[in-house]
């Protein structure tokens, strides 16, 4: 049955990384997915200004590097011949150069950082979106454990997507516009070389850009080889990190109940073992950046002296002088330095597809679960006609498509109370979550009332940290309700003590015990006042003449609200009017109390 409805979490393996290897095609396809909304959304404008500020001044950097490089033959020539004028007002020009450079230097940095943060701010907001949209956070978890760390591709890989994005590709244009730049100035500096071959003599046309392209390519191409494994390496690297971050954030969340355990040789142990993926592919990581450092380090120092000794026969010929020997050497470095951009950059241009990778990974599972639930979902929740809530022929299943519950027929009207019980592990949550529109395995229908406010009390409810104002007001924002509504609450729900503390900023789950916590469900049940109120167990940590008041209080202060509740305990009964029973099998009954 949950294989025709494809709602299993088994339709998820997460995405798959296949590095380089994964085709340029797709890997552009997926960078133009993750780009082009930026630029076609509301701040299209600015950030089209910002881009084209930021590539006048690229374009401007490389105008200033050629007027430098004219300017090398111009002073080593004046040193040559002793010419003291010349070297003076050879000096002043780079003064005025160095000075020009200096300024676009620094804006290009400047704004190209503006524009990374815009654009970063931007896409988190959209992935926020995503994530948060129809509880994609929660159906994720249940449909595909293979995005993991949704949390760090959020924070730190959008950071560096925006980042390698730019970097990149205005580092690309530099490399392009420098390199056809400096190969005009190489040819014109360069002549042939002639190379005899007994009585005939070959000639090579402007060799040095030859011999610049050739030691270029070749690094290039030896580069590549020796770095492709860095992009798997990389990604793994982030999810080890990741996780084993997130383990060491679970210890702080739930330190008491680890302390109660004494549980610390455990955790011990799971962090060390975590730790010992994210050591494993370091050394991995380490081993072959050392391979790749090796001959990018040999490759650069050798760079320094072979244009000056490919361009030494003509020099000793007497053919350039001390000036068009200096520049011909800064010219090769400008052309070996951007066409080689690529060997520099390697490491980053695998750690971007990495990244372009995994978010491109969580934001297309983001669509297809939310596409399965919409539109595969086993159960639908569809608004009904009357006042009434409606099951019709619900058939709870687990993700492995187990049924849970036999279908389920079910009525409830304004006003009317029901207590569903059964043994532990019969599925009583896995109802509730069913009735929430939060549980997609199985089939059937549910009709709940439009416009009307439904509120779900689960066990322990969700503090946010901040005020005890916020933790009472929860999901609603903090204006919403008057403190005198909010502490004449906290006195019915039995929670006068800490009336004096709605200012005070805590991470309230560590301080308030279990039962204040359920009491503070309460006072949010009283302030928003819901029409379907469905309690998962939400009293299970009072002692009975509480839970026994707080009931009385929501049929004398919401008389009208219907209520759902899940509880093991006998004394539920007399607060309600029916019982749903579920026994092992999934069979139910309904009686009347
Ligand atoms: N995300 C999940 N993936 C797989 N199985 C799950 C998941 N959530 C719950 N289950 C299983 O579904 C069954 C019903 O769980 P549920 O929490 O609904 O039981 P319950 O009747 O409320 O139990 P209790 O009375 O102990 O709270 C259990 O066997 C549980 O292990």
């Amino acid at each position: 049955m949950w294989k025709t409805l494809g709602c299993t979490n088994q339709d998820f393996d997460g995405e798959r990384i296949d590095g380089m290897g994964k085709g340029h095609s797709s890997f552009c396809r997926d960078i133009w997915q993750l780009t082009k909304e930026y630029w076609w959304s509301e701040e299209k404008w600015q950030a089209r200004g910002l881009l084209a500020v930021n590539l006048a001044l690229t374009l401007g950097h490389v105008y200033i590097l050629v007027l430098i490089n004219e300017w090398y033959n111009t002073f080593y020539n004046a040193l040559q011949n002793y010419d003291k004028d010349a070297f003076w007002q050879a000096l002043g020009e780079f003064c005025l150069l160095a000075a020009i450079y200096i300024i676009i230097a620094v804006y290009e940095l400047y704004l190209q950082q503006m524009l990374e943060i815009r654009w970063r701010r931007w896409l988190t907001y959209r992935y926020l979106d995503n994530w948060l949209y129809k509880r994609t956070y929660y159906i994720m978890q249940l449909l595909d454990p293979g995005t993991d760390n949704p949390d760090q591709r959020i924070s730190e890989d959008l950071r560096l997507f925006t980042a390698y994005t730019l970097r990149l590709s205005l580092g690309l244009l530099k490399a392009v516009v420098t390199l056809v730049s400096f190969v005009a100035i190489l040819w014109r500096l360069s002549g042939p070389l002639h190379i005899p071959f007994g009585a005939w003599q070959l000639t090579i046309p402007g060799y040095l850009v030859w011999a610049a392209l050739a030691y270029a390519i070749i690094g290039t191409w030896l580069t590549v080889k020796i770095g492709r494994p860095l992009v798997n390496l990389n990604f793994d690297q982030q999810r080890f990190e990741a996780d084993f971050r997130f383990s060491l954030v679970r210890l702080r969340e739930h330190g008491e109940s680890i302390a109660f355990y004494g549980g610390e040789r455990q955790e011990q142990a799971n962090f060390v073992q975590r730790f010992r993926h994210v050591f494993a592919n370091f050394w991995q990581l380490m081993q072959r950046q050392k391979q790749l450092t090796w001959f990018t380090s040999g490759y650069f120092q050798l760079a320094i002296i072979f244009p000056i000794l490919v361009a030494s026969p003509r020099y000793f010929a007497g053919q350039i002088q001390l000036g068009g020997l200096m520049q011909i050497s800064s010219a090769f470095g400008r052309v070996q330095d951007s066409l080689s951009w690529i060997i520099d950059r390697f490491s980053q241009l695998a750690e971007w597809q990495a990244v372009v990778n995994r978010l491109v990974g969580f934001i297309n599972n983001m669509e297809r679960v939310r596409h399965i639930c919409l539109n595969e979902a086993g159960v639908r929740i569809r608004p009904s006609e009357g006042a009434t809530f409606t099951a019709v022929g619900l058939n709870v299943c687990l993700p492995d498509g187990r049924q849970l519950i036999q279908p389920l027929a079910l009525e409830l009207r304004r006003g009317d109370s029901l207590l569903v019980v059964g043994p532990s592990g019969c599925g009583k949550s896995t109802l509730l979550r069913t009735f929430a529109g939060l549980w997609p395995f199985g089939q059937g229908e549910i009709r709940i009332p439009q416009g009307q406010r439904v509120l779900f009390v689960p066990q322990k409810s969700y503090l946010p940290i901040g005020t005890l104002r916020e933790a009472l007001l929860y999901p609603k924002s903090p204006g919403s309700v008057s403190d005198a509504a909010i502490r004449e609450a906290m006195d019915l729900c039995r929670l006068e003590g800490f009336k004096d503390q709605l200012d005070r900023v805590e991470d309230w789950s560590h301080i308030l015990s279990l039962g204040e916590q359920q009491r503070v469900a309460f006072v949010r049940v009283l302030l928003q006042k819901p029409d379907w109120l469905f309690l998962d167990e939400a009293t299970s940590a009072l002692d009975e003449p509480t839970e026994r008041a707080l009931y009385k209080l929501l049929r004398e202060r919401l008389p009208q609200t219907t209520i759902v509740s899940v509880g093991h305990r006998n004394t539920l009964s007399s607060h309600h009017r029916k019982k749903l029973a579920i026994d092992d099998s999934g069979n139910w009954s309904i009686l009347n109390l």
